[in-house]
C-alpha cells in the first residue's frame, strides 16, 4: 500500500485551489491511499533535476508533485499542470547528513545564479568563507554541490541572495560562518531545525528523514487523517522545529518558560503542549490565558488539534486566571464571590487619605504592587517587606501611614463583602493552600485541582496571580508551562518568576511566524530594546528576526483630526476594494472617544471592521491594521502616567508600559501596517 506525507506547502496549495477542484483532488488521493484502481499514479519528470521527484494527476489541469521512495510518497507541491511541472523540474530534495532532517532545494534558481556570481568573483580577491575548507563546510551538513557556488562568493550579501532558494538547515549555518562566526557558533544555529527524535541517520532513508522534519512533512494513515491535515490550518499540523520541540519534550523537571518575540508561535507552541499533556492523560490540564475573549479563541483551537480524541479533550480545560480565581473562591465559599466595579473602586481610593505626600495613585500601586503581590497581612510584615520597583522610599512612619489609608480600603469593601479580582486571586490561592494542608514533602498530585498548568500571555500575569497557580498543581515533572514576552508587557506587573518560587528553564523562539522584517524592524524601534518581567534580567529583542519580507509600514501625520479619520476611511475602503475581507482587518486607538469616532465614521462609509483600544489587540492577529491617533498628548495617554515629581521611577515604567502597548498593537499585522497621528507625531514614533 502507499505511504503518504504530506508537506505544508502542500497543504497550503490545496488549500488555495477551487473548491470544486479541492474535491476531485481529494477523492484521488484517497483512491491513491487505498491503491485504488482508478488510482493517479506517478509521472516520471522529463529534464528534472531530481530522479525522486513525479506528478500524481489529481484533477482537471492540476496535479500533486512528489517525492518517492519505494511506497512512500511525499506530496510537496500542488498546483495547476504548469505550475506543478515548473516546480518538480526546478527542486531537488535530499537529507542533511549532520542533522538528519529533509531539505528543499531551488536548483534551479542556484544554477541561474551562478553566472553573477563568477563575475563578481573574477573581479576580487576577498573569499566569504575562505576561514573554512571544505572539510569543515560537510561536516557541518553543507551539501558538496553547494561548495562551487560557495568559493565564488566575495561578501555577505551573496549569501543573503540565496537565501530563498537554500533549505534554512543550509543558510542558518552558513549566514553564522558568513558573520565571523565560529564552527561551534554554526552548529548551534543548526539547534533551530532539529528536533528531538533520535535514530541514526541515513541519508538515504527519506521516511526516516521525515519523522525527524515533522514541520516538514505529516503522515496520513487513512483518509479521515488525510482529510484532517488538509482541511486544519497549517499551525494544527505542522509545527516548526523549535515549537516541536519544546511542545512534546516528554518530561520537564522544572518549570518551563518559553519566550519570544511577537508572532514567534508562542500560543501556538502552548496549545500543542497542552494537547500532547492531555493524550498522555497524567491528569486535568488547565491552559490559562489572559482575558475570557483569548480562552475562548484559545479553546476554539485546541478543539482543532485535538478534533476527534474526545477523551483527551475533555481533560483540557481552557479559561482565564480571573474566572479560575472566581471558581475557587465560589466552590469554597458556596455562593460566587462580588467583585468590586471599576468606579467604584476609584472612589474608594479617593476617600483614602494619608497626609498630602500619597495619593490615591500611589496607594493603589502600593497595594497592588508591595502589598498583595507579596501576600503582606499584618502591619509588621509591611514594616519588614522590600518594596522592589517602588522609589519613593518610605521611614516606620510613612509605612504606617500608608499601611492605614490601605487597610481603610480593604475594610469599606469587607464590609460591603466585595473584593478586587487580585484579592480574589490572593484568596483562591489561600484556600487551596489550606485545602492540601501543609504536607511538606509529601506529593499529593490528586489533591490539585490539576495536575498540569499551560500558561499563555504570561508577562501580565501579578505575583498573586502566579500564587494561585503555583498551588493549584503540585510540584511535580511537566507542572507548569508558561510562555509568554516581557516585551509585550501591558500591566504594571513586573516580577521575575524565580522571585515568586517559580525557578524555571528557559528557552526562546526565535523566528516571527506573523511579521515581515519590515514590520518588526520598525516595531521594535518603537519598544525600545529592553524590557523586563518574567525573567530577572533584560530581555532584550536582539536575534529576533522575520522569515519574510512585506510592505514597509505606512506613516501618515494629518493637520487636522477629521482629516486623520477622513484619510482612515478611505485607506480602509482602499483595502477592501483590494480583496481584503473585513474581518481580517483591525482599526485601533489608544482612546475609546478615539475608537467611537472612528467606529461611526467607517460604519457611515458602510464599512464594519474590528475597532477596538489598544488594549483589546493582545494576542490577536490581523492581516491588515491602522493605528490611529499615535499623536503627542493621546499615546502616552497624560492621566496613565505618574507626574515625574511623585515619582519619577514609576513614571519610566508608566511610559515603557505605553510604549508596550503600541508595541503589541502594531505587531498583530502580518501583512500591513498603517500608523497615522494629527498634529504633532507621538514621541514613542521613530520617524
Ligand atoms: N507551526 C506553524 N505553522 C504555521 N503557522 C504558524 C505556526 N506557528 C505559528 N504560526 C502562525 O504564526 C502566527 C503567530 O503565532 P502565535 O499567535 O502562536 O504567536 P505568538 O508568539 O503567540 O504571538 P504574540 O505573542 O504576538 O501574540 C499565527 O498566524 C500562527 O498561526
Amino acid at each position: 500500500m502507499p505511504r503518504l506525507a504530506i508537506s505544508p506547502r502542500f497543504a497550503e496549495g490545496f488549500h488555495a485551489l477551487p473548491e470544486r477542484i479541492c474535491q476531485e483532488a481529494l477523492v484521488a488521493l484517497r483512491r491513491f491511499l487505498c491503491n485504488a484502481p482508478t488510482a493517479p499514479y506517478p509521472e516520471k519528470v522529463r529534464g528534472g533535476r531530481d530522479a525522486k521527484v513525479a506528478t500524481l494527476r489529481l484533477a482537471e489541469d492540476h496535479r500533486a508533485v512528489a517525492v518517492r521512495q519505494g511506497d512512500l510518497h511525499w506530496l510537496v507541491s500542488v498546483g495547476t499542470d504548469a505550475e506543478a511541472w515548473s516546480f518538480a523540474r526546478r527542486h531537488r530534495f535530499r537529507v542533511n547528513p549532520a542533522i538528519g532532517v529533509v531539505e528543499t532545494w531551488d536548483a534551479e534558481g542556484l544554477e541561474r545564479i551562478e553566472p553573477a556570481l563568477r563575475r563578481a568573483a573574477e573581479a576580487s580577491d576577498e573569499r566569504l568563507f575562505a576561514g573554512f575548507c571544505d572539510t569543515d563546510l560537510l561536516a557541518i551538513g553543507i551539501d558538496h554541490r553547494l561548495l562551487p557556488l560557495l568559493r565564488l562568493m566575495t561578501a555577505q550579501y551573496h549569501l543573503t541572495a540565496i537565501e530563498p532558494l537554500l533549505p534554512v538547515s543550509q543558510y542558518a549555518p552558513l549566514a553564522v560562518l558568513a558573520e565571523g562566526g565560529s564552527l561551534a557558533a554554526a552548529w548551534r544555529a543548526l539547534d533551530c531545525c532539529r528536533t528531538p527524535v533520535t535514530g541514526e541517520i541515513d541519508p538515504d532513508d527519506l521516511a526516516a528523514a521525515l519523522r525527524r522534519t515533522p514541520g516538514e512533512a505529516a503522515f496520513a494513515a487513512d483518509p479521515r487523517d488525510l482529510e484532517r491535515i488538509l482541511t486544519l490550518p497549517l499551525w494544527a499540523t505542522f509545527l516548526h522545529p523549535q515549537q516541536y520541540t519544546y511542545a512534546t519534550w516528554p518530561r520537564y523537571d522544572t518549570p518551563v518558560l518559553v519566550t519570544g518575540g511577537a508572532g514567534s508561535g508562542k500560543s501556538v507552541t502552548a496549545l500543542h503542549r497542552a494537547a500532547v499533556l492531555a493524550r498522555a492523560g497524567a491528569g486535568p490540564v488547565l491552559l490559562v490565558t489572559f482575558s475570557q475573549g483569548l480562552a475562548a479563541e484559545m479553546s476554539r483551537r485546541l478543539d482543532m488539534i485535538l478534533g476527534g480524541d474526545d477523551a483527551a479533550r475533555s481533560r483540557v480545560e481552557v479559561m482565564n486566571v480571573d474566572r479560575l480565581a472566581h471558581r475557587i473562591v465560589a466552590e469554597a465559599e458556596g455562593r460566587p464571590p462580588k467583585v468590586v466595579g471599576a468606579a467604584d473602586y476609584a472612589g474608594l481610593w479617593q476617600e483614602a487619605r494619608a497626609g498630602d505626600r500619597f495619593g490615591a495613585a500611589f496607594l493603589v500601586r502600593e497595594w497592588e504592587q508591595v502589598i498583595l503581590a507579596q501576600d503582606l497581612r499584618t502591619l509588621e510584615e509591611y514594616q519588614a517587606a522590600p518594596r522592589p520597583g517602588r522609589s519613593v522610599p518610605l521611614d516606620a512612619d510613612d509605612r504606617e501611614l500608608v499601611w492605614n489609608a490601605i487597610q481603610h480600603v480593604a475594610g469599606r469593601l469587607r464590609d460591603s463583602g466585595r473584593r478586587t479580582l487580585l484579592q480574589l486571586a490572593s484568596d483562591a490561592a489561600n484556600l487551596l493552600g489550606r485545602a492540601v494542608g501543609d504536607l511538606l514533602g509529601e506529593e499529593q498530585p490528586e489533591r490539585r485541582p490539576y495536575r498540569h498548568i499551560v500558561v499563555d500571555e504570561a508577562q501580565d500575569l501579578h505575583p498573586a496571580q502566579w500564587r494561585l497557580l503555583r498551588a493549584a498543581v503540585p510540584e511535580a515533572p511537566n507542572d507548569l508551562f508558561i510562555v509568554g514576552d516581557p516585551h509585550q508587557r501591558m500591566f504594571d506587573t513586573r516580577i521575575a518568576l524565580t522571585d515568586i518560587g517559580i525557578p524555571v528553564r528557559r528557552f526562546r523562539l526565535k523566528l516571527s511566524y506573523r511579521l515581515s522584517h519590515e514590520v518588526l524592524s520598525w516595531s521594535a524601534r518603537l519598544r525600545g530594546g529592553l524590557a523586563d518581567g518574567l525573567v530577572p534580567s533584560h530581555a532584550d529583542l536582539g536575534g529576533f528576526r522575520a522569515l519574510r519580507h512585506g510592505p514597509r509600514p505606512i506613516v501618515r501625520g494629518y493637520v487636522s483630526p477629521e482629516a486623520e479619520i477622513a484619510g482612515l476611511v478611505s485607506l480602509v475602503a482602499e483595502w477592501i476594494d483590494e480583496g481584503v475581507p473585513e474581518d481580517e482587518i483591525a482599526v485601533t486607538a489608544r482612546t475609546p472617544q478615539l475608537v467611537a469616532t472612528a467606529r461611526s465614521a467607517l460604519r457611515e462609509a458602510g464599512i464594519t471592521v474590528r475597532v477596538m483600544v489598544l488594549h483589546g489587540m493582545k494576542g490577536l492577529e490581523f492581516r491588515r491594521v491602522a493605528v490611529i491617533g499615535v499623536a503627542d498628548g493621546v499615546i502616552p495617554a497624560p492621566d496613565a502616567l505618574t507626574p515625574a515629581e511623585e515619582d519619577p521611577v514609576a513614571r519610566a515604567h508608566d511610559m515603557q508600559r505605553e510604549r508596550g502597548l503600541l508595541y503589541v498593537a502594531c505587531t498583530r499585522a502580518s501583512e500591513m501596517l498603517y500608523v497615522s497621528y494629527s498634529g504633532v507625531p507621538s514621541p514613542f514614533l521613530p520617524l
